[in-house]
């Protein structure tokens, strides 16, 4: 197990005030100035346009607010943020959707435009389509902050892999591309596991081959996943205690398999129990994160305010990782914040927004009012009534 925190941070050569860096005002900002749904959940065809730096996103309780959000994030991802089935984004009783974002890159207009119909997805960049949706990842970041969201925190270990793959595989493609391929040699080895059981005599040359891969694969994940955990826990640290203004000791222990031995050796080391359980057991497919203040696991026996500081921690740590490693600020999407967050806490979210370090904000609310007042007259807030 790896354990980064305030102690281990004593060795780390990135100083505690790294988050202050990272989120210097960069000018190759990433802005969506327009988009268009077609047939896109409750959407049959709509326009909006986002003028100021702020957009809030108004209206009743569902009227649309998040599903515009969640078009945002699927043109920056080719992926709905809240659902995992792309059928679940289009419009009932309807076949395919439209999503269409017209951006603005540094000095750059782009056009980007996602399209699903009878089940199969096409993704445009100045209406040509890309080869491979690899090549979008990374250049459209957003980063979706919604407090009902707690699984990072409250979950399994998956959501934890889901989010930190989320992280890495915008930053570095060879990442993005070994993790896809670990996945699809993980199913084969799975599927020639499974297949033995009903084979009098083995051929473990196709075995051989797919352990090679995945191992070669697990190395570089594993070491880039370990990578990730020291550079982001400064970021961490300073999110979470100026979210909380507690002085808690966070810990993040990576647990890995790899941690321990290769994955050469756990594959072949493995091989009985494998082939009895007829699935691949040990690998970077189990990682998981644990979360810690003061000793404790957040998980079990963090409060309810302590677990929403931590996830709002995590979340503005990526965002300031993301600028820093890709050169430009994302665009920070914010679902319902106000209404789920006590005062203080809303108060030091803001403060760290209005700092003017942040790109584009769009953020749901059901009170523009409150959006209004909480941001101060001299805001620059658009608002998009529903
Ligand atoms: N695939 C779909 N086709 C048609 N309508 C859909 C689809 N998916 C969701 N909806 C509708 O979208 C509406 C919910 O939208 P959304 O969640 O964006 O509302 P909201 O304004 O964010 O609400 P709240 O303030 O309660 O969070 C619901 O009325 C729901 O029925």
């Amino acid at each position: 197990m790896i354990v980064v925190g305030d102690v281990a941070n004593k060795y780390c050569a990135i100083p505690i005030t790294f988050a202050k860096y990272y989120l210097q005002p960069l000018t190759n900002n990433l802005r969506l100035n327009k988009i268009q749904l077609i047939q896109y959940r409750n959407y049959s065809s709509s326009v909006f346009e986002f003028a100021a730096p702020v957009t809030c996103i108004t209206g009743a309780n569902g009227s649309g607010k998040t599903n515009l959000l969640d078009a945002v994030y699927y043109l920056c991802y080719t992926k709905s943020y809240f659902s995992a089935y792309q059928q679940n984004s289009v419009q009932m009783g309807l076949d395919g959707f439209r999503v269409t974002g017209k951006f603005e890159h540094g000095a750059d207009l782009e056009t980007i435009s996602c399209k699903w119909k009878a089940a199969k997805k096409e993704v445009f960049k100045n209406e040509v389509a890309y080869e491979k949706f690899t090549d979008h990842i990374g250049r459209y970041s957003a980063v979706m902050i919604a407090p009902d969201d707690t699984e990072l925190i409250n979950g399994g270990s998956e959501p934890r892999r889901r989010w930190v793959d989320s992280i890495l595989g915008q930053v570095d493609k060879e990442y993005l591309e070994r993790l896809m391929h670990y996945q699809r040699i993980l199913l084969q080895r799975n599927a020639w596991l499974k297949l033995q059981a009903f084979k009098s005599t083995t051929d473990y040359s196709e075995l051989d081959f797919y352990n090679e891969q995945l191992a070669a694969d697990a190395t570089y994940i594993h070491r880039q996943r370990s990578k990730f955990l020291i550079d982001f826990m400064p970021l961490l640290n300073e999110f979470y205690h100026r979210l909380s203004g507690g002085a808690e000791i966070i810990q993040v222990s990576y647990t890995a398999d790899l941690n321990n031995k290769s994955m050469e050796e756990w594959l072949v080391n493995g091989l009985d129990q494998d082939l009895r359980l007829q699935r691949t057991l040990r690998g970077i497919h189990k990682d998981d994160w644990e979360f810690s203040l003061n000793g404790m696991i957040l998980k079990q026996f963090g409060s309810q305010g302590q677990k929403k500081s931590f996830l709002f921690a995590l979340k503005l740590g990526q965002y300031a990782y993301l600028s820093k490693v890709l050169g430009h600020l994302p665009i920070l999407l914010l679902d319902d914040i106000f209404e789920k967050l006590d005062q203080s806490r809303m108060e030091a979210l803001l403060s760290i927004i209005r700092d003017k370090t942040f790109g584009q904000v769009i953020l749901t609310d059901t009170h523009p009012e409150r959006i209004r007042q909480a941001f101060g007259p001299e805001a620059e807030i658009g608002f998009i009534h529903l």
